[in-house]
């Protein structure tokens, strides 16, 4: 048994122990304050009162200790961050040795990315476990949220810690605790939509970070077997995204020759409960989806044929989209050599900061490489970033281009005004907009929701459909955003 105020090992009672949780006698670090890790952080505070976070980002640390919040578009964090600051509930540092020295309960929450040849770069996690460990002691629980490859916590992240820290491995405590979390409705999700996935390395990781979640979150705890299997949750639930985005995209790109519109017999097969079938669109982005089976198929003896193809698929939708791009154009005499296109929507996500493995950037290369011009508008980040030349919205009147690719539906494309510009063709990969009040030749990938087919005019629609999408009386069109089939 451990003294102190630590929740490993702990001789108190579970009620002495949630006491000390709540009444903020057990400090917690959080390592990682982005867009998971700064709405978890304020949970953490709201529910101790007593969080250090931690970032290696100068501005980031910064901004929050001005009881500001950095990440956009998530509803009530703003608030959050300025009442928990302001309360010195929640404070934000740099220095993660300081803060692990002072922690009873760390929390990882940094990125886990691939290197170069598609495998785990730990790299990061490494470097928070190296924090933690200077200032590790008997008792602590170390809590990793960042999505990591099966294995990791027994096999890399405990051994490391105990290495460094020079304890034993059983003086401390080491969970899994996955984020099911998504950008939007973070605070949402954190403070309990979903069941808490906990997975201890030893029975009794698992019953103290069990009781810390059972504190944070208002739903139930899911108790797992081991680390390990909570791992394979989160990577699991990734994978199974991904491999149906893929199936959308496949059965997508049958709408020309079938002549239908595939969204509409997707949405109608959707009647169906037993019948998910996510989005087909540009192409999977983000540091999460397209990362995650990775964490399996670059480490597993067994082929793995099925979530390998599905990436395969996935990755190739930027090309499918230029080469649709590319038989709209040529239909009216324009060589794809010789356009000018412009690409809306940056960002994987509309309304969300990031742009690692976006569509948009492999779709930009793409077009280049053919010999297009590419400008680029994106409300949150910089199109040079991405290799476009960068177009503000209220300037699209004064460009001339022959063709506009949706590729992530910001709300703030609503302001387009479309019937102002010169006709082109916009091919939209999302089914975002109504443009059929325009001069513009639509190109819809996978067709419409409402039953047009891919190509604008073919609607091949035998039924009236009163109740149609949004009109284009004003020359706007509202944007659907439809980043996710069966999202709730
Ligand atoms: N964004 C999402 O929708 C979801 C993300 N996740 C997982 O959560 C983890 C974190 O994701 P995000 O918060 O979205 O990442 P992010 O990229 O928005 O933020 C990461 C933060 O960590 C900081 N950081 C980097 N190295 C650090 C270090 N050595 N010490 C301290 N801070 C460091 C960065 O400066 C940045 O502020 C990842 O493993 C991700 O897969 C899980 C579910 C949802
Ligand atoms: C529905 C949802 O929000 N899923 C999560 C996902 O978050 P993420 O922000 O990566 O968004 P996502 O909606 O899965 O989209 C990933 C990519 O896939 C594309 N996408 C998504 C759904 C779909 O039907 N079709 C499609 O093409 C999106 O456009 C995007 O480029 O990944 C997170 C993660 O696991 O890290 C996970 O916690 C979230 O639950």
């Amino acid at each position: 048994m451990v003294d102190g105020d630590g929740l490993y090992g702990s001789s108190r009672s579970d009620e002495q122990q949630r006491a000390l949780l709540t009444s903020g006698r057990v400090p917690v670090a959080v390592y990682g304050l982005g867009k998971m890790g700064l709405p978890l952080a304020g949970v953490y505070a709201e529910t101790t009162g007593n969080v250090t976070g931690v970032d290696i980002d100068p501005s980031v640390v910064g901004t929050v200790t001005n009881g500001e919040s950095h990440v956009v578009g998530e509803p009530g964090l703003e608030a959050l961050i300025a009442d928990q600051v302001a309360a010195g509930r929640l404070e934000a540092t740099t220095d993660g040795t300081a803060a692990a020295e002072r922690a009873r309960i760390h929390v990882v929450i940094v990125p886990t990315l691939l290197d170069d040849r598609q495998k785990p770069d730990l790299s990061t996690v490494d470097s928070v476990a190296d924090d933690i460990a200077a200032g590790l002691s008997p008792g602590d629980l170390v809590i990793a949220e960042s999505t990591l490859p099966p294995g990791t916590c027994r096999d890399v992240l405990r051994p490391h810690l105990a290495g460094k820290s020079g304890l034993e491995s059983d003086a401390f405590g080491l969970a899994f605790c996955p984020e099911r979390t998504s950008s939007g409705t973070a605070l949402r999700d954190v403070r309990g939509q979903y069941p808490k996935v906990v997975g201890g390395v030893d029975a009794e990781s698992g019953r103290a970070a069990a009781i810390v979640y059972d504190e944070l979150s208002s739903n139930d705890v899911h108790l797992v077997s081991d680390a390990t299997t909570a791992e394979a949750v989160k990577v699991f639930e990734g994978i199974y995204r991904d491999v149906n985005i893929a199936l959308a995209n496949e059965l997508g790109r049958l709408a020309d020759e079938l002549e239908i519109s595939v969204r509409e017999a997707i949405e109608t097969a959707n009647d169906l409960p037993m019948c998910q079938i996510h989005d087909p669109g540009p192409g999977v982005g983000g540091h999460c989806i397209p990362y995650y089976p990775h964490f399996l198929l670059s480490r597993m003896t067994e082929p793995m044929e099925l979530t390998r193809t599905a990436r395969t698929v996935n990755d190739g939708m930027p090309t499918v989209t230029a080469d649709r791009l590319e038989e709209e154009l040529s239909s009216v005499g324009t060589s794809i050599a010789e356009a000018s296109v412009v690409v809306l929507g940056l960002t994987y996500r509309a309304g969300v900061e990031e742009t690692r493995a976006s569509p948009a950037i492999d779709l930009v290369e793409t077009l280049e490489d053919r010999g297009a011009a590419v400008a680029g508008i994106d409300p949150l980040v910089d199109p040079a970033s991405c290799g476009a030349r960068p177009v503000e919205i209220d300037r699209l009147e004064e460009e001339h281009f022959d063709a506009a690719v949706i590729v992530t539906p910001h709300e703030e494309f609503d302001r387009i005004p479309w019937t102002a510009l010169e006709s082109m063709i916009v091919v939209d990969t999302r089914d975002a907009m109504d443009l059929s009040g325009t001069d513009h030749r639509v190109y819809t990938l996978a067709g419409s929701a409402d039953g047009r087919r891919p190509r604008a005019g073919a609607s091949g629609d035998a039924v009236d459909r009163p109740d149609g999408e949004p009109g284009s009386e004003h020359g706007t069109a509202s944007v659907r955003r439809t980043d996710g089939g069966n999202d709730v």
